[in-house]
């Protein structure tokens, strides 16, 4: 699979294979859709089976952690509808009672449901295999199976003890206040929360640790509270008190922030605005934190009806910043892929349980980022990892069957080229159709008409200046000092030359004026005395026989000619583009020519456009898109007049602030991706 996953495309033939990808030259706005929350879908699943009513989900995730959820439910008899098409589950809640007290389930490699579903069972009581995938076997249940094991609880470990598979045997429990590490997983204390209301006496839950107050525990009382249970917060914890009789009619999820989080993080790096559909503030989702994180990095956070924006387009370049994200840490993947983009280091502490998740995160993102050549270090006294700025090279991404290191390493790949990330399938476990979602962004440019510039767009005019200075130095006899070279000597002309002419972008000088005094005014800063009007006849005349093309510029005209209409749209001087363009073959792929002198008014002026449409004969602006290298005509141009801009960034310079382009395009071969 390169690009373009299929929906119905076998999960499991995923595994070897890779997605490249590509450069996103689009700049949106972008417009996305993301899957329920894994961690709300998981937690209501729990709370609804548990309750006294039928409950209806909507908004539910389908993807490999809920399915898990919705499996082993399933396997314990609980009375489900899954209408996957409509993202809605509904459950009879059993009041507390497994229906199928013996039973064997697999929570694969989800750690919601590997937590929550031990403790359920444990507290609910019967006879229960359980078993997990390869990856979730290696991750941290002891400290949770301890606290079981010391109510009474019996364990048979299968594989490795104190880890997943194990049989449980729960039949004579007696629990009623137990003490809860956070420091590796806050999902232990959120499942004791939870099913603590199964026991008769209730459960007091004394956490410690280094994330007693963390954003998922949160989380889990606030929806304790949605659906009905009552707890009281005490010195060290909570008390949940026994037998509670809740229950819901229905419980809406919210949309999952940490998968929208890849598409928000577009925002600083591209410079483009991001909207997630359904994604509000306030909201349960501690990852809500990183989001406003991107605040600090300049983008504007915006709540609209539809969905949250994240706007990034008034975002020309971004520092690196020193964050805690002990509390937001599934993002800690996707900070340091936006910190590879920002211009100084990024510092990232506090996220040492990192370590003992779907894979060892930390180890991950300092092997992937420094195997794509950015310099990440380790900062081990803080827990923390270290980010440099820098340009991602082409490599294979390994993926470690983590979906957050495949969905946050994929948005290295997006200003640069050629990044491919292995096994992208693992993105199944929390956002199935993530690449998908990826994909969809990429969309051709909907235009009939193509305003292309000519000089340094199609034509390498600073080529064609050197030439003609070269010839007319020799021409007017002029030596252009000793220890110089004509190229050193046009070279510097050049620097002028485009002073000048950005000088009459800004109307502070007449066209007439830039012809009649830019070679006098050049000549007096090289100390050469000649007359610079002449000089200015013998250039102009050696510059009207110079049509040098860039490589592939006449196979990018004749591509875009065979599906728009092209037009060149250039400041020059009539007769100098009007030879250049007929003898270059540029002629015959294009409709026309509009010349800044022949009209009367330069780029960027709504004269010079009001001239292009009249010429063209076309009213609608959305219809017509500009292709040049130069902000300050083309693209300020054509952002000011409303028509689509494509900004060709040879040199991969800083996007401008405050100029907004629709597309950035670094290469020929980019134009097409997007035409
Ligand atoms: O409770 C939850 O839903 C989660 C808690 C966090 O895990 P840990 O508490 O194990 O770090 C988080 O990383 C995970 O994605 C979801
Ligand atoms: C840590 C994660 O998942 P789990 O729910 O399996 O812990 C995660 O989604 O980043």
């Amino acid at each position: 699979m390169r690009n373009n996953m299929q929906n119905n495309m076998q999960k499991d033939m995923m595994v070897n294979d890779t997605y490249e990808v590509k450069r996103l030259c689009n700049r949106g706005p972008f417009c996305v859709k993301v899957p329920g929350s894994k961690s709300i879908t998981n937690r209501a699943l729990m709370l609804a089976a548990m309750s006294e009513r039928r409950c209806e989900l909507t908004g539910v995730l389908f993807s490999d952690d809920s399915r898990a959820f919705l499996d082993c439910l399933g396997r314990l008899g609980f009375e489900l509808i899954i209408d996957e098409e409509n993202e809605r589950v509904v459950i009879q809640g059993t009041g507390g009672v497994i229906p199928n007290n013996t039973a064997s389930v697999d929570v694969r490699s989800a750690g919601t449901a590997a937590r929550f579903l031990t403790v359920m069972l444990a507290l609910a009581g019967g006879d229960y295999e359980m078993n997990s995938s390869k990856q979730m076997a290696k991750r941290p249940m002891e400290p949770l199976l301890k606290i079981l094991r010391d109510g009474g609880v019996e364990f048979e470990f299968l594989g490795e003890e104190g880890h997943f598979p194990f049989i449980m045997h729960s039949h004579d429990i007696h629990l009623s206040s137990v003490t809860v590490d956070t420091t590796v997983s806050s999902q232990f204390t959120s499942a004791l929360l939870m099913a603590g209301t199964l026991l008769d006496a209730g459960l007091d839950i004394n956490v410690t640790g280094s994330r007693t107050e963390g954003s998922y525990i949160k989380m889990t009382l606030s929806m304790l509270e949605q659906f009905g249970i009552s707890y009281t917060r005490h010195d060290s914890g909570y008390r949940v008190a026994g037998h509670q009789s809740y229950g819901l009619g229905s419980y809406v999820v919210e949309p999952d922030i940490s998968a929208a989080s890849y598409f928000y993080s577009m925002a600083p790096i591209l410079g483009c605005d991001v909207r997630v559909e359904r994604v509000h503030r306030p909201s349960l989702q501690g990852d809500m934190k990183y989001v406003e994180t991107l605040g600090t990095l300049g983008c504007v956070l915006e709540e609209s009806k539809e969905g949250l924006w994240v706007k990034g387009s008034g975002v020309s370049s971004y520092h690196g910043i020193t964050i805690d994200m002990n509390d937001f840490s599934d993002q800690t993947m996707t900070m340091a892929a936006v910190a590879v983009y920002a211009d100084t280091p990024t510092s990232i502490y506090n996220v040492g349980h990192i370590r003992y998740q779907e894979s060892d995160r930390m180890a991950a993102i300092i092997n992937e980022l420094t195997g794509m050549g950015i310099k990440c270090e380790e900062i081990p006294q803080y827990d923390g990892i270290r980010i440099f700025p820098g340009k991602p090279q082409p490599v294979e991404v390994e993926t470690y069957e983590d979906h957050r290191i495949a969905m946050a390493m994929s948005l290295t790949g997006l200003g640069a080229d050629g990044v491919v990330i292995k096994n992208p399938g693992c993105c199944r476990k929390t956002f199935e159709n993530y690449f998908e979602v990826l994909d969809s962004l990429y969309t051709k440019a909907d235009v009939d008409v193509i305003l292309l510039d000519n000089d340094n767009t199609i034509m390498d005019f600073d080529e064609c200046a050197r030439r003609a200075v070269a010839i007319s130095l020799e021409k007017a006899g002029i030596h252009a000092g000793k220890a110089d070279t004509a190229v050193g000597f046009a070279d510097r002309f050049l620097v002028h030359n485009t002073s000048m002419w950005q000088k009459l972008e800004r109307r502070e000088i007449t066209r007439q004026e830039l012809l009649d005094t830019r070679w006098q005014l050049f000549f007096e800063k090289e100390g050469i005395d000649y007359d610079g009007k002449a000089f200015e006849a013998i250039y102009r005349d050696e510059l009207t026989k110079q049509h040098v093309l860039y490589e592939g510029a006449l196979e990018l005209l004749k591509y875009l000619s065979e599906r728009y209409d092209v037009y060149i749209a250039t400041n020059g001087i009539t007769r100098t583009q009007t030879r250049r363009i007929a003898e270059s073959g540029v002629g015959k792929y294009i409709k026309g020519c509009f010349i800044s002198e022949q009209i009367g008014a330069d780029k960027p002026s709504e004269k010079y456009f009001d001239a292009c449409m009249n010429g063209i004969g076309i009213y609608d602006r959305s219809r017509v898109m500009i292709i040049g290298d130069s902000l300050t005509s083309d693209m300020k141009g054509g952002v000011q007049y409303g028509i689509k801009t494509c900004w060709l960034n040879r040199a991969g310079a800083v996007r401008p602030q405050g100029l907004h382009c629709d597309y950035v395009v670094k290469c020929y071969e980019d134009i097409e991706r997007i035409l």
